[in-house]
């Protein structure tokens, strides 16, 4: 007798944190909707996850993907689920991006007390927030705000919030990705979804990406169920604006994607900016373009922003 289906069971590489955990469920899940395999979580211990140093001085958030990386290369196990915004913008020999599942919102969000919204924050506020690109564009607003560096995960950062129940709370506010919050079922902690306008989001955020060997065609056939390419091709032109820009994730670069309506059909409407870490200064523009041209608008984007003096606003030191 002979059997057509293989029933192996997926294993999916996947952090400790709740948030990593979770992500991977989701597509775990998703997989065995969509394809009826059976995936089974196996935990993989990070630098990221162990150490307390921040996460620019372990050389990125690149590492918390390099472990999981090199248990799909060694063949321990068969596919990882990324935060899309974390991956570097070169590509891994000997991997693949198998699929990129359907997009959370990928905006900023504010937790604060009292449930105040930005603008109702009072000058010398003190806002929580690690990245970059929130830490120049909430100071770019011109509202006198303190914004403070932290790290942690994201209960943590919440924690940190004056009202919030947590130990030693010291903040009016913090700034996270809503796409985290939603995963986590803390959506309810959200006092306003900050406007693309005032704070646009980071590149891929709020994106997965699954990725597989690219020699595991398997694998990639299953993970190609997942795959939402209007997601993808925003990514697509989000991300290349970022290495056209020659900018990781700890520079203060945004770019945001959305697929509307055009004349002829869906288009691209792309949008990134370049602000000055210290707010004084920003950059920005838009595009728009159909969805196949995806890596060709972001590299265009980003070649305006440098004629605009993109590099001289990314030297700029706190
Ligand atoms: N840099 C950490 C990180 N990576 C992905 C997310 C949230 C989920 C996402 O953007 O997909 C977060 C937390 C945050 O930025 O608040």
């Amino acid at each position: 007798m002979t059997t057509s289906t293989v029933t192996t069971t997926l294993r999916l590489g996947t952090r400790a944190s709740e948030l990593a955990r979770t992500q991977s469920q989701t597509v775990a899940d998703a997989i065995t909707a969509a394809t009826g395999a059976a995936v089974e979580l196996v935990p993989i211990v990070t630098q990221g996850d162990r150490s307390s140093a921040a996460i620019a001085q372990l050389g990125g958030t690149g590492v918390f993907v390099a472990a999981l990386r090199e248990a799909l290369l060694a063949g321990e196990v068969d596919l990882a689920v990324h935060s899309y915004k974390d991956l570097p913008t070169a590509p891994e020999p000997g991997l693949i991006i198998a699929a990129v599942p359907d997009r959370e919102d990928p905006r900023d969000a504010l937790v604060a007390r009292d449930g105040l919204i930005l603008g109702e924050l009072p000058p010398g506020s003190k806002v929580g927030t690690g990245a970059p690109r929130r830490v120049a564009q909430l100071r770019a607003l011109g509202l006198g705000l303190d914004v403070v560096p932290i790290r942690g995960n994201v209960d943590t950062r919440l924690g940190r919030v004056v009202g919030s129940g947590g130990e030693g709370a010291d903040l009016d506010a913090v700034v996270l990705a809503r796409a985290g919050l939603s995963r986590l079922g803390r959506l309810g902690m959200i006092t306003e979804t900050l406007d693309p306008l005032q704070v646009l989001p980071a590149p891929a955020q709020g994106a997965l990406a699954v990725e597989c060997r690219t020699s595991d065609a398997r694998t990639r056939e299953l993970l190609g169920r997942l795959e939402n390419s209007a997601a993808r091709a925003c990514v697509l032109a989000e991300r290349s604006t970022l290495a056209t820009l020659e900018a990781g994730c700890s520079a203060p670069v945004a770019a945001y994607a959305e697929v509307a309506e055009g004349d002829h059909g869906p288009e691209l409407f792309l949008r990134a900016s370049v602000t000055a870490i210290d707010g004084s200064d920003a950059v920005r523009g838009s595009i728009t373009g159909p969805l196949p041209e995806a890596v060709a608008l972001g590299r265009a984007l980003a070649a305006e922003l440098l004629d605009r003096g993109a590099v001289e606003l990314m030297a700029v030191t706190p």
